[in-house]
């Protein structure tokens, strides 16, 4: 949680419960002291994170930096084509933004990356070639939170690899999953079921389960999409800290201010590369323009 975010919120909640009655007040009065005492640990935490970082399973040594390849990659649905002929490589330890026109195949080309989805022709080549060093956070509209599975069980879920996928999660395991959920400041969420967490409390939870998968690439569709700007801002800092570890990041983006400021390396699509490389260099008016048209005349 941002110091601005757990100033802004209890003040607001104050203001709206002392608004309601004198009940509210009070009820007020009663719970401000825990509401402060609660963001002060969570921003403590997740502090702590940015700094230092934490270890998970006593910090085994790091594999190397993931780098993905894409050789002239198509992808069809039906007859028609998502993405033609993509080229380029996400460099290892690079942080890229994905960004386009609707429909332009930013989830379709993550996906391919992630190896979801197959080139219908062309090649992706993942290095290193294990799975398991990939991690793909879907945009939350494919996420069932109806599944009635706790905050905490569905953290420790992303360790499944860890303990394997017949067996359930350890006391390791959901105390990891329990230390992931306080970094991201869910610690009280733990035992609530996902279905009633707000957007931003369930985007902060799939970073906790990220957290844990602990994985050297990490590929994000739309990650801040329809969020409050505290928790934007205290999961980007989350995304800095794993760029800062040499982790390979690529997020779909819709916001081109934040792919500026925060996303050095930038790909360009419209169902097909327009640009890719530096985003000072590909970011640029003339770029979108071009992009836009070209969906225009697909
Ligand atoms: N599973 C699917 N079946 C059929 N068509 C699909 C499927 N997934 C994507 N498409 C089509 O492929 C094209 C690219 O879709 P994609 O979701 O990759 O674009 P996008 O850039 O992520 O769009 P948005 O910004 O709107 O999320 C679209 O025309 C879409 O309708």
């Amino acid at each position: 949680m941002s110091e601005r975010h757990s100033r802004q919120l209890p003040e607001s909640v104050g203001a709206a419960l002392r608004g309601v009655s004198s009940a509210g007040a009070a009820l007020w009065t009663s719970v401000e002291p825990r509401i402060r005492q609660w963001g002060a640990k969570a921003r403590t935490r997740l502090r702590h994170y940015l700094d230092e970082g934490y270890a998970l399973d006593g910090e085994a040594a790091r594999p190397a930096a993931a780098s993905i390849t894409f050789e002239g990659a198509t992808a069809i649905f039906g007859d028609a084509p998502a993405l033609r002929d993509i080229s380029g490589t996400f460099a290892a330890g690079s942080m890229s933004a994905v960004v386009g026109p609707n429909g332009a195949g930013k989830s379709t080309l993550l996906k391919l990356a992630a190896g979801l989805l197959q080139p219908r022709a062309g090649m992706i080549r993942r290095e290193p070639a294990d799975p398991r060093a990939i991690a793909f956070l879907p945009q939350r509209s494919e996420i069932d939170t109806a599944f009635p599975i706790t905050a905490l069980d569905f953290v420790a879920l992303g360790a499944w690899r860890r303990y394997g996928s017949l067996a359930t999660p350890n006391d390791d395991t959901r105390d990891s999953a329990r230390q992931a959920l306080a970094v991201v400041g869910l610690s009280d969420a733990a035992m609530r079921p996902i279905g009633e967490l707000s957007i931003g409390n369930l985007q902060r939870l799939l970073f906790a389960r990220l957290l844990l998968l602990d994985t050297r690439c990490l590929l994000l569709d739309e990650p801040f999409a329809a969020i409050d700007q505290a928790t934007a801002d205290d999961l980007l800092a989350v995304l800095r800290r794993w760029h800062g570890e040499g982790r390979t990041i690529v997020a779909v983006l819709h916001d081109l201010d934040q792919a500026r400021e925060a996303f050095p390396e930038c790909l360009v699509l419209a169902r097909r590369v327009m640009a890719w490389g530096p985003t000072r260099c590909v970011l640029t008016e003339q770029t979108l323009r071009d992009a836009r048209q070209a969906m225009q005349g697909n």
